[in-house]
């Protein structure tokens, strides 16, 4: 891997030391960084390299998924830490910076290729960019990269804008949009699943599909960040972004070893063919939701509008479901249903594909039979279960469900971080979107933004604890289909042997 010089804009903030510094820390301990790494943090707090390398260190000991130990080796790690004081603002600071990135390469003795990760407010991209540009940052005899968080944008034309300012000082293939679902490992395998399994490949269509249901479901509330949360909702927050970008992997058709291009392309291809929804329609295939008041896991809970910073008024989507269709060969006819929502029942990430029944017999038994399901567990739990039909042993006239499964624990599962800064050294900008993803995705919600804006689309309410409105069940029925629910039921039970948990369609 070439040697790099990884900028770090935000070095002081919560996303760096709660996913980047554990992120890097297991990278190395995988030895899965540079030989020749140089991390420069920034931020306007007064912080010296030593002070900086505590805050390293202390937030390994709270956020990694390995133990840090005390060792030399964790010492190399953090010798490769240096922090400078920069106001975004302040033009001088950045010449302060590129002496210190200078001496550091002169130091290490490496070519100059400077990743800048922005791990800052997005109000900071376009004037750091300009910064890196105008200071000779990035114009040294090696690559540069920028890494950007989310949000990219708040709506399509701000997009356009950011976009279009970005580019003046770097180019696509320099532009890494970071969107942390891409990094989970079952993400990443989707791909791979699909491409170089003939069984999963000649399924991956309407033929057999019935409909796909995508879930991203938290426990947590709006948390302290009602400033942000409450000009965004759901949509802009989790649906825009990080439901379309599951929806894209799952659906592209790709042959075997396909390039990052060849993804990219049909990923674009897969956003160009979702049906637009005109704004008229929306209520009729999108419903949005707010949570009130209620129960979680034993616990009280209070409703959105009561949350610290939230207006009493506030009409916020924390709660969205939405069904859509690709027309395309492949999809054309099948239902995709997308759901995300805070303070949900419980966490979950998944994808559950139903598939068609085959034709029913006049067997009297015939009802007992559930469809067959494939569901990818994205997170907390990472898993792959195939529910098929067949005859309990003990109750011969009935079908029962068994699973087929697949899971790995938690612990031995690389980070969604850990996953994307490795390719971003790399320059492998597979797991990343692309602009033209972003820019359809953006289009492709703008109507649905204005008819929120505009109230065409009721504000339902749901209790906290729930999996959201009745309305949302309610979507699914008018194409006579349910959410399937976790495998798990809410109170553990201990299995006997042989038996196992099954998904099931009822709250
Ligand atoms: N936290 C998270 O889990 C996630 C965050 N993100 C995104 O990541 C980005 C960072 O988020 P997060 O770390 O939570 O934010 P924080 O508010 O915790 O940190 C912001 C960082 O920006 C720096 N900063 C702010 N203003 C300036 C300035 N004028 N000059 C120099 N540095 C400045 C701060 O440094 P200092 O105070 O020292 O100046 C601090 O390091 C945001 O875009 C967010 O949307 C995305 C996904 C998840
Ligand atoms: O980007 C975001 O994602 C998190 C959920 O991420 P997950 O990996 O825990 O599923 C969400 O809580 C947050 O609001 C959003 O900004």
């Amino acid at each position: 891997m070439d040697p790099t010089t990884f900028v770090l804009f935000g070095a002081t903030g919560d996303l760096a030391k709660r996913k980047i510094y554990p992120a890097l820390y297991n990278l190395f301990v995988d030895q899965k960084l540079p030989e020749s790494f140089s991390l420069i943090g920034l931020g306007r707090r007064e912080w010296t390299d030593e002070s900086f390398q505590a805050n390293v260190e202390q937030s390994l000991r709270m956020f990694s998924r390995r133990e840090p130990d005390d060792s030399a080796s964790m010492q190399k790690f953090l010798s490769a830490f240096r922090y400078s004081v920069l106001d975004i603002g302040r033009k001088e600071d950045y010449q302060k910076l590129l002496q210190l990135v200078e001496q550091r390469e002169e130091e290490l003795r490496i070519s100059p290729n400077r990743l800048f990760y922005l791990s800052v407010g997005p109000e900071f991209f376009e004037t750091i960019a300009a910064n890196i540009g105008e200071s000779g940052l990035g114009s040294a005899d090696g690559w540069k990269r920028l890494v950007i968080e989310k949000p990219f944008g708040h709506d399509l034309q701000s997009a356009r804008d950011l976009n279009q300012k970005l580019s003046k000082d770097f180019t696509e293939e320099e532009i890494f949009r970071i969107d942390h679902y891409l990094g989970k490992p079952m993400v990443q395998k989707l791909e791979i699943l699909q491409q170089s399994n003939p069984v999963i490949h000649a399924l991956w269509t309407n033929r057999y599909i019935a409909n796909v249901q995508i879930t991203a479901n938290e426990t947590v509330g709006v948390e302290e960040r009602a400033g942000y949360y409450d000009h965004v909702g759901a949509v802009r927050d989790m649906f825009q972004n990080h439901m379309l970008q599951l929806l894209m992997m799952l659906t592209i058709h790709l042959p075997n070893n396909s390039s990052s291009e060849r993804v990219r392309f049909k990923k674009k291809k897969v956003m160009e063919d979702l049906e637009p929804i005109e704004k008229q329609n929306v209520a009729a295939n999108i419903i949005r939701a707010q949570y009130k008041a209620g129960t979680i896991q034993g616990k009280p809970v209070i409703g959105y509008t009561s949350e610290p910073g939230i207006a009493d008024s506030s009409m916020n989507d924390t709660f969205i479901a939405a069904r859509l269709q690709i027309d395309d060969f492949f999809w054309r006819g099948v239902p995709f249903y997308i759901r995300t929502g805070k303070r949900m029942k419980e966490k979950s990430t998944r994808i559950v594909i139903e598939f068609k029944e085959p034709l029913k017999s006049s067997q009297a038994d015939e009802d007992s039979k559930v469809p067959n399901l494939l569901v990818f567990e994205i997170s907390p739990n990472e898993g792959i279960t195939l529910q098929l039909n067949t005859r309990d042993p003990h109750h011969k006239g009935e079908f029962t469900p068994i699973n087929i499964d697949f899971h790995t624990s938690r612990d031995d599962v690389p980070e969604a971080y850990e996953n994307l800064i490795f390719d971003a050294l790399h320059g492998d900008p597979t797991f990343f979107a692309h602009w033209d993803e972003v820019e359809l995705s953006w289009k492709w919600v703008q109507p649905v933004l204005e008819a929120f804006e505009e109230n065409l689309v009721p504000l339902h309410l749901y209790a906290a604890g729930t999996y959201g409105p009745a309305e949302s069940d309610a979507l699914l029925a008018e194409d006579g289909y349910h959410w399937w629910f976790d495998a798990k039921p809410e109170q553990e039970i201990e299995l006997k042997e042989g038996e196992q948990y099954v998904y099931h369609k009822n709250n």
